[in-house]
């Protein structure tokens, strides 16, 4: 499978925070990686890097052939225009066929009544929603998510789960950060534990299962007392 990110030696110091220490890492094709951490654990530090919001300090980043896709932690969305309109300017700037904004929604369930009405009506969970739909929208083959369920209740977080999981059965490679772990094991393939802005240890997951992220859930614990 190809590499599509590649992150070697990558140091970045707000000031005198030292906020992510020599991180070294790849995804291939196809592969969902977790970055798990306690908060202030450098995660969201490392994926602006990736997606260049902040400059590095030191260090390499390559996605050849890739512009990744993001999911920001706090997505910002505009709130006067609609969930579908806002997909089909991103279909219209993007140069993607204008039928993929109204099946990108759908994909994410959002309800037909509820494409058409301002994105300032929806509830939290119809806006995360919404930007998980923009996010993928296009099929990106490397896919940046920041706490991606959050403000999902447990059907929401199945589902998107469950359209995670096909788009990487289709060849997307997800780096994705979560405090939820057993939605994590349920995707990734490997999780990489983060603590004091350091990969400390790299888990691969075999069985996706709640005694796998309870193994993760300890040694994170661990991790983070160091
Ligand atoms: N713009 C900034 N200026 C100075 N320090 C920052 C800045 N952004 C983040 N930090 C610091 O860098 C460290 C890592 O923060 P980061 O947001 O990457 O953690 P995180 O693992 O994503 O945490 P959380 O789970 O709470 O989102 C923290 O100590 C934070 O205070």
């Amino acid at each position: 499978m190809p590499t599509v990110l590649s992150v070697s030696s990558l140091h970045k110091r707000y000031r005198e925070k030292h906020a992510v220490k020599n991180v070294s890492f790849s995804i291939q094709s196809g592969e969902a990686v977790g970055l798990l951490g306690a908060n202030g654990a450098g995660k969201s530090t490392l994926i602006k890097c990736i997606l260049g919001l902040t400059r590095s300090s030191e260090g390499s980043i390559d996605h050849p052939g890739t512009s990744p896709a993001y999911l920001p932690e706090l997505p910002q969305l505009p709130t006067s225009i609609s969930a579908l309109n806002l997909l089909r300017f991103k279909c219209k700037a993007s140069g993607l066929i204008p039928t993929l904004a109204e099946e990108s929604l759908a994909a994410m369930n959002l309800a037909p009544d509820a494409r058409s009405r301002p994105i300032g009506q929806y509830s939290k969970g119809m806006r995360q929603r919404t930007a998980l739909a923009l996010t993928l929208c296009g099929d990106p083959q490397l896919v940046c998510l920041d706490e991606p369920m959050s403000g999902l209740d447990a059907l929401g977080r199945a589902e998107v789960l469950s359209l995670l999981g096909e788009k990487k059965q289709q060849g997307a490679a997800f780096l994705m950060s979560s405090h939820i772990v057993s939605d994590m094991v349920q995707l990734c393939d490997r999780v990489l534990i983060m603590a004091h802005g350091c990969i400390c240890e790299e888990v691969r997951l075999h069985e996706h299962s709640l005694a796998e992220a309870k193994v993760l859930e300890e040694k994170l614990a661990r991790w983070t007392r160091q």
